[in-house]
C-alpha cells in the first residue's frame, strides 16, 4: 500500500485575460474554487489554447496573477520569498515536458542526476542509487549515449528525473503528446504507477480522453472554466 505522501491544494481566484489582436479582451482562466486532495492522479484537458500550461503555471507560482490565492498544504505561495518558492518546487515538486529537455551526449544516468551536480560537489551515493534504481524499474540503459536512445526511453530517463526526489507534487505538460499511440499507453500507465507508489498528486494535461479516462479524475478546461464531465 502507497504511504499518502502528496500534497493537497486550495486555490481561489484564478482570473487571466489577454487581449486579441483586435484589442478585445479574452477570458483565458476564470476559476474561483480548484481543490486537489493528496495523492490524487488528475487529467487536465481542453482544446490548444485554453489556458492548460498558463494554469499550470499559476499553480506552480511561475505565473503570478494578481488576486489569486495559490496554497499546497496551507502554505500560500505568495506568501514566500521568490528564494523560497524555488526552493518549494525544488523541494516538492517534479515536472515532466513533452520535449522531454534531455542532454543528448550525456547518459541517461547523467540525465536524471544533472541537477544534483549543480547543486552539490558530490552526488551522494544514496541518490545515484535511487536513479539507477528507477531506470531499472522503467527498464531504460543506464549508461548508453541518451541521443542513441528511442524516444519511449528518452521519456521514461525524463521520468526518472521527476520522481529522483520523491516529489510531493507532480507536474507533466503533454507527457506523451510526441510518442506513438502503443508508446504513450506505456508511459503514462508508468508515469500513474510511480505516482501511485509514492502517493505523489499529479496533474497531468493530455489531448488523449483514453489515457485521461486512466487517472482518478478528469477536469476539462473550456472558456476559462472548469468542469468535471
Ligand atoms: N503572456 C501572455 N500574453 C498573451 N497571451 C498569452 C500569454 N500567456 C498565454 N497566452 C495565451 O493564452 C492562451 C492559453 O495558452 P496555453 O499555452 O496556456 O494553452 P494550452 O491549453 O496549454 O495550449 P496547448 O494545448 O496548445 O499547449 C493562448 O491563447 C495563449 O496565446
Amino acid at each position: 500500500m502507497a504511504i499518502l505522501s502528496g500534497a493537497s491544494l486550495r486555490a481561489k481566484s484564478i482570473h487571466f485575460s489577454v487581449k486579441a489582436n483586435s484589442g478585445v479582451e479574452r477570458s483565458v482562466l476564470a476559476i474561483e474554487n480548484l481543490a486537489f486532495c493528496a495523492g490524487e492522479q488528475i487529467a487536465l484537458c481542453g482544446p490548444s489554447g485554453s489556458g492548460k500550461t498558463t494554469l499550470l503555471n499559476v499553480l506552480l507560482g511561475l505565473k503570478l496573477l494578481p488576486g489569486a490565492d495559490i496554497s499546497w498544504d496551507n502554505i500560500k505561495l505568495s506568501s514566500l520569498s521568490p528564494s523560497q518558492q524555488d526552493r518549494w518546487r525544488r523541494e516538492h515538486v517534479g515536472i515532466v515536458f513533452q520535449q522531454f529537455h534531455l542532454h543528448p551526449k550525456l547518459s541517461p544516468i547523467d540525465n536524471v542526476l544533472l541537477s544534483e551536480h549543480f547543486g552539490a560537489f558530490r552526488v551522494s551515493p544514496g541518490i545515484r542509487l535511487r536513479a539507477q534504481s528507477l531506470l531499472d524499474q522503467l527498464n531504460v540503459p543506464a549508461r548508453r549515449n541518451t541521443e542513441q536512445l528511442s524516444r519511449g526511453e528518452m521519456q521514461r530517463v525524463a521520468l526518472a528525473r521527476a520522481f529522483l526526489r520523491r516529489p510531493r507534487i507532480l507536474i507533466a505538460d503533454e507527457p506523451t503528446a510526441s510518442l506513438d499511440v502503443a508508446t504513450a499507453k506505456t508511459s503514462f500507465a508508468m508515469l500513474s504507477e510511480l505516482c501511485r507508489e509514492a502517493g505523489t498528486t499529479a496533474i497531468i494535461t493530455t489531448h488523449d480522453q483514453n489515457l485521461a479516462a486512466t487517472l482518478d479524475r478528469r477536469l476539462d478546461l473550456k472558456e476559462g472554466l472548469l468542469c468535471e464531465p
